[in-house]
């Protein structure tokens, strides 16, 4: 018997629906609902993050192919997501096991306060052993603040309520050294121990046709949810009665292993929760401070600053060579970093007119990515 744990799992599109027809497939759906039911009753919290309004959607207006326009994909999505729902109310209902719709758009998650109040609604929803049926609000995202893909937004969940474990439920039974639908020679990956493998990134460039993100934005996933200290594990959705003996430690799928000392939560949700709005360029000085010393960004380690940006919004912080090694909070504008950049402390009062503070990024609000 494993402990009780907090489990997260993502169903894409591509195993809820059939790939010629567009309608569900109930094969899958009853027993992914059955063994989530399942785990609930022996003590587990579980999420289900649940793709396909957009497919479902698709099926009911007759649309042979996912829509490209915004507004398509938005009234699609709006036709779907009832729809979906609905099936779901009536397998996990047969089951006695209660269900609520969760909606997510990324501004839900980039405002600090609304963040925490997500947060609190999963906790209370979990602790009345109902089981949260996530997915991005399509209908009202707007594309500069969406997530995307369900992939990432599964991590962003995972990492928000501190689940043990996510669970990426997909039509490939592992991630693979190259696209295996493409690629016959591609090598399965069991494990992942620490960090993505840089051969593997650059090989993910597929998807199957219904699906959004491919097993890029599962790369993605994987990374911001282990960083969060969440074991991560890419498996086909062909088989979700599995999932018990994942959770009980069998090698199935590919598995990502955890960091051992996740960040702080608020950390967390500076280097993924929130939304870029610039990049800076630091000298190699700079990175070695701020990744290897733990400290605070001073304005004379930066080199350029791109993007137009206020007073504590986020940035990326990038090395010489244009990799981004962290993010966090600025202390001054795009426009005031332009003038003070590369320039001493004791400089700054004169150059701006004004005592403003000392540190670019505070390290208090400054997250290493992994
Ligand atoms: N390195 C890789 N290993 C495994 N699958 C890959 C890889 N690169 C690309 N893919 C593709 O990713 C697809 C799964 O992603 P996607 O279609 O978005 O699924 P979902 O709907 O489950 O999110 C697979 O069908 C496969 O063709
Ligand atoms: N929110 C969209 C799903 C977006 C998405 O990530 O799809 P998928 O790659 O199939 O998991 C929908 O419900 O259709």
């Amino acid at each position: 018997m494993v402990a009780a744990v907090t489990v997260v799992v993502k169903i894409g599109t591509s195993s809820l629906t059939d790939a010629q027809s567009g309608s569900l497939r109930l094969s899958v759906l009853g027993p992914l609902v059955e063994v989530l039911t399942r785990l609930r009753g022996q003590g587990h919290s579980v999420i289900l993050v649940s793709s396909g309004a957009v497919g479902v959607g698709c099926s009911r207006l007759g649309l042979r192919q996912r829509p490209t326009t915004i507004a398509e994909k938005q009234a699609v999505a709006a036709v779907g997501q009832g729809r979906l729902m609905r099936l779901y109310d009536d397998l996990f209902s047969a089951l006695n096991q209660p269900i609520a719709q969760v909606l997510l758009t990324r501004s839900d998650l980039v405002e600090r306060t609304r963040y925490v109040n997500a947060n609190r609604t999963f906790a209370q929803l979990l602790q009345m052993g109902v089981i949260p049926i996530v997915n991005e609000n399509d209908t009202v995202a707007v594309e500069e603040l969406k997530f995307g893909d369900n992939d990432s937004l599964s991590a962003l969940v995972a990492s928000m309520v501190q689940a043990q474990w996510l669970i990426l439920l997909t039509d490939v039974d592992k991630l693979y050294s190259a696209d295996p639908n493409r690629d016959p020679a591609a090598e399965p990956i069991e494990r992942v121990m620490r960090g993505i493998p840089l051969r593997v990134k650059a090989e993910v460039q597929g998807k199957s046709g219904w699906g959004t993100g491919g097993m890029a934005t599962k790369l993605t996933a994987a990374q911001i949810a282990t960083a969060a200290g969440v074991t991560v594990v890419i498996t086909n959705g062909k088989r979700p009665e599995q999932i018990p003996a994942i959770l009980a430690g069998e090698a199935i799928g590919t598995r990502f292993d955890p960091a051992p000392q996740p960040a702080s939560a608020r950390k967390r949700w500076i280097a993924y929760g929130l939304v870029p709005e610039g990049s800076l360029t630091l000298d190699a000085g700079a990175v070695r401070a701020v990744c290897e010393q733990g400290r605070s960004l001073l304005p004379a380690g930066v080199t350029a600053i791109s993007g137009e940006f206020e007073a504590g919004a986020a940035v990326r912080l990038c090395d010489p060579s244009g990799q981004e090694v962290a993010r966090g909070l600025v202390n001054y504008s795009a426009e005031e970093l332009r003038r003070i950049k590369g320039k001493k402390t004791a400089e700054i009062p004169h150059i701006l007119g004004y005592e403003g503070v000392d540190t670019a990024i505070h390290r208090d609000n400054l997250a290493l990515l992994d």
